[in-house]
């Protein structure tokens, strides 16, 4: 946060708490204590000691101790922040002289066309007026809102602003509106007409009204709302297999993905094995199925402007509308609400947002709504107990919820080292196709695992058979610090327990919720944390109910920025473009500009081809998905932009060759084609099984795999200047099967004793041995790795040798060595002799 972020936040929050100081609570309902922090370490800290066999130092009795804190906390950060109307002239005299004589408002004014001496005078002016106003302002609630929509201030929208805990940049951006609407009036006569234009540009608050279909239909909305497994999605698909015409939109492509697939197998609903004939629609991804009248697509992909003959859909079922708050993706959802052309519009979602649709609905002239309610079909439970720290304590159908690629992998390992039971993993950063496929691994009767360890990737957009969740921890690393879990978080990832119709453990608690459904309920779900002091508070949090959306999101729209573009200095960079534009936008109300961060990081590598990039091209790049936290992805995006610009022509191997990615990708699959298959029943043996690459190069691969969705993305807008789609897809299916098989070898999961082996499996076991192992004990060393490995320790044992005849107090040691000459092997038994090691724990 900067300085002036820190003084603004605080001079309010003094103000407001003078003002109104009994209603003004927390800026976050869930900022917690720092017990939070403390289960995170807890729990890291303890699974590296696993791992690396150390103790580890935490005392045992900070695990148990409930976090009572943080549960106080909890209850006390519920109370709603609240400002009265009657605050805000004093919030505004607080800052405005400040404001005013800061540079950076300077910087501003000289880039939308005053000299600087001309914007300190009219800056002046400005600040004596608005203090001259608020002293005749009365202080009567509704009559002060009128008051001050009369001086271009909307009071509700800064109250909603201070309430969402947004405030300081958004009052700076009131202020900046307020104050180039006066100086278009009252400011210097040469400058008049040109901030006209500016505040023309920048007036989005009419969007809706651009979506000419949309408005001049009306549309029946149907909001479909309830916990998560309550059924919503269902109902809606129900209403949309029996249209002639119409969309699914789903914030993931795998979303997007089932659902095409249910459809056109006629697994929806009503359709009985009937399939319906439906295309696909992703960024990546276009599938045309003959005469189909339905589509399935990401909701960015959505077709606004309705069918192929431009006639409005009958039914568009948009899913989880309540990402309408989500500060990076939430645009989408909101231009759907807006503009979609359809006939009836089903969205599904927690009851968050239901106030905020209304209000929105109400807006449209002619559209109308229902709201339907559901609960949930399973019952969900905390379970009265923690695992007590112990993975011991994990039971097949669990899914272990933890933060970060690596939890991920270290809680597997310890899982799997302490059960012998193979985990599949989901995780943020995997591809979407790799995770549906450990899905399935999970879910199946004939998978392999009988556990998921997840991130909070888990909540959204899998359908999975888990019985139990637990919770490792209730923080999650947000790339500076341990924040908590947030409720909504705790609530969609807890959710997944008990699916509907997946269930695998049982609970015995009656379903009194499932009188709607075609069939009978699944057992319900359990939730419960690894460690004891997490579960209290697990427990308060979970009958909380959610804090009601109050602002949908907004993403501004391409054409207020190329209106803005001849309206600026022509050496203002695309970053200034856009920050200058999101600072002057008047907004729709109840809304909220969306996070531009990535959008100017990439506006940043745009930079550097402006000459030769259209206002077009920028906008297509600055939207493509490049996740700019992932540098070898950055890296390629800027060989890309390169390329694009220079030569309009984007070879796909030339763009990732300095990368090494697809080297990795080759390597990978080499040393993985030349692996024997994994010993049945048994452990995974990592010297001969697990080659280091295949574990290190994970990350890697998935790099990879990001980089060519975004070539793919960018080819379906460019497909003269991206010929190599086809190779592209052709690369991404390699690295999501290599991917699977990485996985499927992460080492882990401890060797069955002879003890817990049964006859068949012994059985299987020689078979493998007689196959792979041989006379010596030892994996038939065709493996190009392992060869390489030994020839490294050849010379390493030659050059130690001569070293050791040259020195004669060595002899002992050479004749030692001397004996076993020709049989390297064996002087790392340990390392490679299967026979030995098959029967003793991994030490993985
Ligand atoms: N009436 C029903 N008959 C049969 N199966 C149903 C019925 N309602 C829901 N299901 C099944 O229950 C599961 C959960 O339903 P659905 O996905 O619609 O829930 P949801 O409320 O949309 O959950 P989420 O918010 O997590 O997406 C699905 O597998 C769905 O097919």
């Amino acid at each position: 946060m900067s300085i002036y972020r820190q003084l603004a936040t605080r001079s309010l929050r003094c103000v407001a708490a003078r003002t109104a100081p009994a209603t003004v609570g927390s800026v976050s309902a869930l900022r917690l204590a720092s017990g939070y922090a403390l289960n995170r370490d807890r729990d890291s800290s303890r699974s590296n000691a696993r791992s690396t066999g150390r103790r580890s130092r935490a005392p045992q009795q900070a695990f148990d101790k409930p976090n009572n804190d943080a549960i106080e906390e909890l209850t006390r950060s519920r109370e709603p922040i609240r400002l009265e109307v009657e605050s805000l002239p004093r919030l505004i005299l607080n800052r405005v002289d400040e404001w005013a004589a800061s540079e950076r408002v300077k910087a501003r004014c000289v880039a939308f066309g005053f000299d600087s001496q001309a914007a300190t005078e009219c800056l002046d002016a400005w600040t004596f007026k608005i203090k001259e106003d608020l002293l005749m302002w009365d202080d009567n609630g509704e009559s002060l809102i009128t008051q001050m929509a009369a001086r271009g201030w909307d009071a509700n929208a800064l109250i909603l602003a201070y309430e969402s805990g947004n405030f300081a940049r958004e009052f700076e951006n009131a202020f900046l509106r307020n104050f180039i609407e006066y100086a278009a009036e009252s400011g210097p006569l040469f400058i008049q007409s040109h901030l006209k234009a500016l505040l023309e540009a920048t007036d989005v608050s009419r969007h809706a009204q651009t979506y000419l279909q949309a408005r001049s239909i009306n549309r029946h909305f149907h909001l479909h709302m309830g916990p998560t497994n309550s059924g919503k999605t269902y109902q809606a698909l129900k209403a949309l297999s029996r249209a002639k015409t119409g969309v699914y939109a789903g914030p993931l492509r795998l979303l997007a993905h089932e659902v095409w697939e249910r459809l056109n197998m006629g697994s929806v609903g009503d359709l009985n094995g009937e399939g319906r004939a439906t295309n696909l629609l992703t960024g990546e991804e276009r599938r045309n199925v003959h005469n189909a009248g339905l589509v399935s697509c990401t909701i960015e992909m959505l077709p606004f402007y309705g069918n192929a003959a431009a006639e409005p859909w009958d039914v568009v079922v948009i899913d989880e509308i309540q990402m309408m708050a989500d500060d990076h993706r939430g645009g989408a959802w909101t231009n759907a609400v807006l503009g979609v052309n359809a006939k009836e519009v089903h969205l599904c979602g927690d009851e968050t947002t239901a106030h905020l649709l209304q209000s929105m609905v109400d807006s449209f002239k002619g559209d109308t709504l229902t709201i339907h309610r559901y609960n949930r079909l399973t019952p969900l439970v905390v379970a009265p107990e923690s695992l007590n720290g112990k993975y011991e304590n994990v039971q097949p159908g669990d899914c272990v919820v933890t933060f970060s690629r690596n939890n991920v992998y270290s809680v597997k390992k310890n899982i799997e080292g302490t059960l012998g039971k193979k985990c599949a993993v989901v995780y943020g950063a995997l591809p979407p196709e790799t995770r549906a496929e450990q899905a399935r691994d999970f879910n199946e009767d004939e998978g392999r695992s009988q556990v998921l360890v997840a991130s909070d990737a888990v909540g959204m957009g899998l359908n999975l058979k888990i019985g139990r969740v637990v919770f490792a921890s209730m923080t999650k690393f947000d790339g500076q610090r341990d924040v908590p879990l947030s409720l909504t978080q705790v609530k969609q990832i807890a959710g997944r327990a008990g699916r509907f119709g997946q269930g695998r453990t049982t609970v015995d608690n009656e379903d009194d919720n499932a009188a709607t459904t075609d069939e009978v309920a699944a057992p319900g779900g359990v939730v419960t944390t690894l460690h004891a002091a997490d579960l209290p508070l697990l427990r308060a949090m979970l009958p909380l109910t959610l804090p009601a959306v109050t602002r949908a999101v907004f993403e501004l729209p391409n054409e207020a920025l190329t209106s803005m573009l001849p309206l600026v200095h022509p050496t203002t960079t695309y970053a200034d473009l856009l920050d200058h534009t999101a600072a002057l936008a008047k907004l729709p109300p109840n809304m909220v500009l969306s996070e531009t961060r990535n959008r100017l990081a990439l506006a940043e590598v745009l930079e550097e081809q402006r000459d030769v990039l259209t206002a077009t091209d920028i906008a297509v790049f600055s939207n493509a998905p490049v996740n700019t936290r992932d540098p070898k992805v950055a890296g390629i995006f800027q060989n890309i932009v390169q390329a694009y610009a220079t030569d309009y022509h984007v070879d796909v191997e030339e763009v990732l060759k300095k990368s090494t990615l697809l080297h990795t990708l080759k390597t990978v699959e080499e040393t993985l084609a030349a692996l024997p298959p994994l010993p049945p029943h048994l452990g995974i043996f990592r010297q001969y099984l697990v080659p280091p690459i295949t574990v290190g190069g994970i990350p890697l691969l998935e790099s990879l795999h990001k980089a060519l969705v975004l070539y793919i993305w960018l080819s379906f807008r460019y497909s003269l200047a991206f010929p190599d789609r086809e190779l592209a897809t052709a690369y991404k299916l390699r690295t999501e099967k290599v991917l699977e098989i990485c996985l499927e070898r992460l080492p882990g999961v401890r060797q069955l004793k002879s003890a817990e082996r049964t006859k068949e499996m012994d059985k299987e076991l020689a078979l493998f041995r007689r196959k792979y192992v041989d006379k010596h004990g030892l994996v038939k060393p065709s493996i190009k790795w392992v060869n390489q490995e030994q020839e490294e320790r050849m010379r390493k044992m030659k050059r130690w040798r001569s070293a050791a005849t040259e020195a004669d107090e060595v002899t002992e040691i050479h004749d030692r060595t001397h004996k076993t000459e020709g049989s390297i092997q064996q002087h790392h038994p340990k390392q490679f002799n299967y026979r030995q090691i098959s029967d003793r724990g991994s030490s993985w």
